[in-house]
């Protein structure tokens, strides 16, 4: 559905985004995560028309969007991360007003408005002033003014910062409805504990750049497979060594102390089935097991800029 590819866009001499591709499907629940400062607010600002890229394009259905910010605007609904809301209107007037824009006006405007807000959970609000609502109301409003024009895209940034637990996962099972009546959605996050829950696709941007990008399922078989195997054999680490390197799903092999550890390409299927062929083969395997490790524990590799970045090493190797 959206495709972006070479983003660049400087502040002064600072490069915000750096060569930024990302590619948003049909229908997918996307989790756009990374740490502060990573730039996900300049892409999203990108994505709406908001602002110009120094170089790079947006497409919808394969239609440059850059130079078609009206078009663009109709078919996304965007919920910025300052709400930047009318406080001395009410709520039914701050719907219609937005209805307004979107040259649906009247009964038509009225009837949207009601639908959306009970949608949402304020249909009990229409006559409540924007100011006196509360922050996750608020929220709720914006979500409501978002679709009022009915998007096929809706991009929210940081929708769920400084909301409490409860009204957080509230917001969640929104989105999880919205997603299931057929919009694309993007999300934007620091958290990606928060949103790997929630999305179908996760792309995580650094510094710029999407480092790691795909479904969830993808995902997790990256991350899992790019976790070594831990074996430990009793005595015959000769023997044990000459057949791994026989092997052909072992990208790699080093040792620790009295451990070998195995870059393996395998799945679990293949993980063990080597495990079953060490042991056919006569070599005493006194232990077998992947390094723990987990969406988070990758992000933050991935986003630590002091450390080795194993899935972006695994990625380059696998050519995934
Ligand atoms: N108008 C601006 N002028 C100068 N620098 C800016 C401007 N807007 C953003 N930046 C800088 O560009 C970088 C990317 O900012 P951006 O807001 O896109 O990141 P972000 O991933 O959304 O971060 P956060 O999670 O903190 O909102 C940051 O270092 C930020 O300070």
């Amino acid at each position: 559905m959206l495709k972006i590819q070479g983003l660049h866009k400087k502040y002064g001499n600072y490069h915000a985004l750096d060569g930024l591709d990302m590619e948003l499907k049909d229908g997918a629940l996307f989790g756009f995560v990374g740490p502060n400062g990573a730039g996900k607010t300049t892409t999203i600002k990108i994505m709406t028309g908001l602002l110009k890229p120094d170089q790079g394009t947006v497409e919808l259905d394969g239609k440059d969007m850059l130079g078609n910010t009206m078009d663009l605007r109709r078919r996304i609904g965007y919920v910025p991360d300052h709400f930047g809301l009318y406080d001395n209107l009410k709520v039914s007037e701050y719907m219609e007003f937005f209805a307004a824009c979107y040259h649906l006006e009247g009964f038509e405007a009225r009837k949207r408005a009601r639908s959306l807000l009970e949608q949402v959970g304020l249909g009990d609000r229409m006559d409540a002033f924007v100011d006196g609502l509360s922050r996750g109301m608020q929220q709720r409003l914006c979500l409501a003014r978002a679709l009022i024009h009915d998007p096929e895209l809706l991009i929210m940034d940081e929708p769920t910062a400084g909301l409490d637990p409860r009204t957080h996962l509230e917001f969640r099972q929104m989105v999880w409805e919205l997603h299931e009546q057929g919009k694309t959605i993007l999300l934007s996050s620091h958290n990606l504990a928060e949103l790997s829950e929630l999305c179908t696709d996760i792309g995580i941007i650094d510094a710029g750049k999407m480092v790691l990008s795909g479904s969830m399922d993808e995902i997790m078989e990256r991350i899992y497979t790019s976790k070594q195997i831990i074996i430990s054999v009793h005595d015959e680490m000769e023997k044990a060594l000459a057949f791994l390197k026989e092997s052909p799903m072992v990208r790699t092999i080093s040792i620790c102390e009295k451990d070998i550890m195995v870059g393996f390409t395998g799945d679990e299927h293949r993980e063990s089935e080597l495990l079953k062929q060490m042991i056919e083969a006569g070599i005493p395997v006194r232990g077998f097991m992947r390094e723990p490790g987990s969406l988070e524990s990758i992000f933050m590799q991935i986003t630590d800029h002091n450390e080795e970045k194993v899935v972006l090493s695994y990625e380059d190797e696998s050519g995934l």
